[in-house]
């Protein structure tokens, strides 16, 4: 019998991100004089990358942003991010302990963000979580993305798992309606950034801290 894969978001649900990208986009955005925003507005920027991540800052600060300055803003915010890694961030309580249980449990286990690749992968390394799982998938790793159920199902496939025996964990809205467009079940985590309570996400079950994330759990809803 093939494990079940489970599949975590990156930013918001393994990992608080959020003083580190509040900084460097603010980095980025102050070179055009914006006001900085603030962590209250970190929920409705985040969850599309980095590019999307910008457009949606300068909007908030009502200031147009031709395409054509877009590759320059975001060179400026990766090498900013890049630099600073892993900054503050850091895995949310339990989550270490929970990947030793569900990995001791034998399920394999990956991680499906929109994040840059290029960002996503050292981020989880310099936090020493990389051995844990089978596959990282970043938003540009396939020409598709969350909430598009193939970004979970690509990942599955490239850690050797099975799309029917797949569950999903996520802090926001593209998270819970890519498990839900491809029919997998999903867990909702009430930490992270989403910009809506996480009950009204659809998603199988919500959790409060990672000690609610059982072997049992993930057997009942994958079931
Ligand atoms: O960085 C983002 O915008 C989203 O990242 P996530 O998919 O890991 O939440
Ligand atoms: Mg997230």
């Amino acid at each position: 019998m093939t494990a079940t894969t489970i599949v975590f978001d990156l930013d918001g649900t393994l990992i608080d991100t959020a003083p580190d990208l509040v900084e460097s986009l603010n980095h980025t955005i102050a070179t055009r004089d914006l006001q900085p925003v603030g962590y209250e507005d970190l929920t409705h920027l985040v969850g599309q990358g980095a590019r999307v991540m910008i457009q949606r800052a300068f909007a908030l600060r009502g200031a147009p942003l031709p395409d054509e300055d877009i590759p320059a803003l975001l060179d400026c915010f990766i090498d900013h991010y890049e630099a600073g890694m892993p900054g503050k961030s850091r895995p949310y309580p339990g989550l270490v302990e929970a990947l030793e249980r569900l990995r001791a449990a034998g399920f394999r286990m990956a991680v499906c963000t929109n994040k840059m690749e290029r960002l996503a992968l050292p981020l989880v390394e310099r936090l020493e979580l990389t051995s844990y799982f089978t596959a990282i998938a970043g938003g540009d790793t396939f020409a598709f993305r969350k909430p598009d159920p193939a970004h979970i199902l690509a990942t599955v496939e490239r850690a050797g798992g099975t799309p029917d025996k797949v569950l999903m964990i996520g802090d926001s809205i593209n998270d819970i309606l890519a498990a839900r467009n491809g029919d997998i079940p999903s867990i909702a985590v009430n930490f992270g950034y989403s910009d809506v309570p996480v009950e009204e996400l659809g998603a199988s079950h919500v959790i409060g801290h990672f000690n609610e994330l059982t072997v049992e759990l993930v057997e009942r809803l994958t079931r």
